[in-house]
């Protein structure tokens, strides 16, 4: 009860925020449902001066601002925020439209989704390599980008991560650059210590009431011997636990729009355009001094005094380049485009974390509702598949939903009505994907060749990781909850095993990589995010990784916002 009259309030305020309710008729409805009393006077007038300042900034469109930032997910609220509050004057371009729905605010509705209209909806190509199954590659298509919708896991990866992309000549990039501002953008609930921050905008905290699986899991892990940590972002290693969470003390999803974005939307020196495409950067020479976008009163040229920031995500930043001719040069003529720089790194590299739906195994008795505050991910395992494997590049991942992909169903037949899932993931894979064009027009989605499990490497590493996921299903630990292994329920041998990784894999989604950050040949920008061979333009998100992180790539995504900010703005 108490928490529906908090939700009300909750929606009011995004309702002021929006400008589509003034002071007086928010005082009204607030009043006639009951729940002034739960207003924060501080979030009262932070949601007033929002709203009457977006509204009166999108009538308002300028030819020009200091800053134009294309793509509001993860990393572009962050930067956004950063610059307007350091003073320049800020344009914000967002693709999709508003989050203030109940299944982005509520934690344990995120899947709900996936495919839906929050959802980009973006396959991969067919490949045999998956048993030619077209995977779907969700992205979050909202104000929030990814944040909005994702599964809110909060895990930074390994230090290794950062220290090898700072040996791939990324300088500024060592783990020990990064910890700083992974430490400074997070409001850790255990408090600050060497590895973790506290008070920062963004609030991270684990399942306060977990659900019984999530015990068992731990437990059994602990029986495979496999340590158990007390918080898995810190010391960052190979390890079990209760999995962090991007989420709010009230139990709501904790996002980078509400974390960050919200609280500087009063700024009149900073403009939030949703349902907003970039269609094309604009060049004068080479430097880029602007940005063509499509909303609803058709197509508008917006320049850029200082620079144009790309954070449109690990694919859409990529395409946006390649529409302009930022790319192969001669891919670029065959799409009918005219070549701006010929930068062939674009669109390759790509990476993402094979995820399969998994090993299911069936509840003892009914399986016990999960609170609305949990996002269904409650514990997880990051481990090595094999011995002389020299760090973690697998997890064992807890699902508290029972689902497989419609081809393990054929197989194996439908997950138990009463169940949950351990999935394998291939956290640290080998193999690259590539993204390209299939012509000029922008709203074509293009063609992606995601390389899930094309090496041998990678294939071989998933398939050790669903033998581990079954093994931990064995323990004693699941006792209390298992009643047995529903899927695949029998041994498989290892062509049968292989077929199993092929039809039971999915996007973890986290796709990165494609406008790689580094200084060979194929990299797309510097160690500033600056893209080599323009002036004026940068890519700033998950996109620039030049290898992939050892597990869900948010976190990771964060700090590449709040690292780009300080560049931009000299405070690092
Ligand atoms: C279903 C799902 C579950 C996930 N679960 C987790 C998880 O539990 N933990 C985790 O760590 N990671 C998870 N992720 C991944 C994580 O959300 C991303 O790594 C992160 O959001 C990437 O941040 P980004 O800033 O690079 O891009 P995004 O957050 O994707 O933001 C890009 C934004 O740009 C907008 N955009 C794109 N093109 C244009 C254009 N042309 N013009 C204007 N705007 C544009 C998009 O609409 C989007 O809002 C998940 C992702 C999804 C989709």
């Amino acid at each position: 009860m108490i928490k529906a009259r908090a939700e009300a309030a909750q929606q009011l305020l995004d309702r002021m925020a929006r400008g589509t309710l003034d002071r007086r008729a928010f005082l009204k409805l607030a009043a006639a449902m009951g729940v002034a009393v739960l207003l924060d006077p501080g979030q009262t007038e932070q949601a007033l001066a929002a709203g009457q300042t977006q509204l009166a900034n999108r009538q308002a469109v300028k030819d020009s601002y200091d800053y134009v930032i294309v793509g509001a997910g993860a990393a572009g609220c962050i930067v956004a925020a950063r610059l307007a509050d350091a003073g320049a004057d800020v344009l914000l371009v967002e693709s999709g439209g508003s989050d203030d729905l109940p299944q982005v605010t509520t934690p344990g509705l995120w899947f709900t989704n996936i495919g839906g209209p929050l959802d980009w909806k973006f396959h991969a190509a067919p490949s045999p390599d998956v048993n030619n199954r077209a995977v779907p590659l969700a992205m979050g298509h909202v104000l929030g980008g990814g944040t909005s919708i994702n599964a809110m896991l909060w895990v930074r990866g390994v230090a290794q991560d950062y220290d090898d992309w700072a040996q791939q000549g990324c300088d500024g990039w060592r783990f020990s650059d990064v910890l700083p501002v992974f430490k400074e953008i997070e409001d850790w609930e255990g408090g600050a210590n060497q590895w973790r921050g506290a008070g920062g905008p963004l609030q991270i905290g684990t399942a306060h009431a977990p659900h019984p699986t999530a015990a068992a899991f731990v437990d059994a892990a602990r029986q495979m011997d496999i340590p158990i940590l007390d918080d898995m972002n810190g010391p960052m290693r190979e390890g079990a636990g209760y999995a962090n969470m991007s989420i709010n003390r009230d139990g709501s999803r904790a996002s980078a729009a509400r974390a960050f974005l919200r609280p500087v939307l009063g700024r009149p020196n900073l403009t939030l355009l949703l349902n907003t495409d970039a269609v094309r950067l604009l060049f004068k020479g080479s430097r880029c001094t602007g940005i063509a976008l499509h909303g609803a009163d058709g197509v508008r040229n917006v320049a850029a005094r200082r620079e144009i920031i790309v954070t449109a995500g690990g694919i859409a930043s990529a395409k946006l380049l390649l529409l302009s001719g930022i790319g192969d040069a001669d891919d670029a003529r065959r799409a009918g485009i005219t070549p701006t720089v010929d930068l062939k790194g674009v669109g390759r590299n790509f990476q993402d974390h094979p995820l399969l739906f998994g090993v299911a195994l069936r509840y003892k008795g009914k399986f016990p509702p999960r609170s609305m505050t949990s996002n269904a991910v409650e514990a997880a395992a990051l481990v090595r598949s094999d011995s002389a494997v020299n760090r973690p590049d697998v997890m064992m991942v807890l699902q508290q939903v029972s689902a497989v992909t419609p081809e393990i169903r054929a197989a194996f037949g439908a997950a138990p009505e009463n169940g949950f899932v351990i999935s394998p993931a291939l956290v640290r894979p080998t193999s690259r994907g590539r993204y390209q064009l299939t012509s000029a027009d922008w709203r074509q989605a293009g063609r992606l060749d995601a390389g899930f499990l094309a090496t041998e490497r990678d294939l071989e590493a998933t398939a050790r990781c669903i033998d581990l996921c079954r093994d931990l299903g064995r323990q004693h630990g699941f006792d209390p909850v298992r009643a047995a292994e529903a899927i695949p329920g029998r041994s498989l041998g290892k062509a049968a095993l292989r077929d199993f990784a092929r039809n039971a894999t999915i996007s973890f989604g986290h796709p990165v990589g494609t406008c790689k950050m580094g200084i060979d040949e194929m990299a797309v920008v510097d160690s500033q995010l600056r893209v080599h061979g323009v002036e004026g333009l940068r890519v700033c998100d998950s996109s620039i990784m030049p290898s992939i992180v050892t597990g869900p790539t948010s976190a990771a995504s964060h700090m590449i916002g709040a690292k780009a900010a300080h560049m931009i703005l000299g405070t690092a």
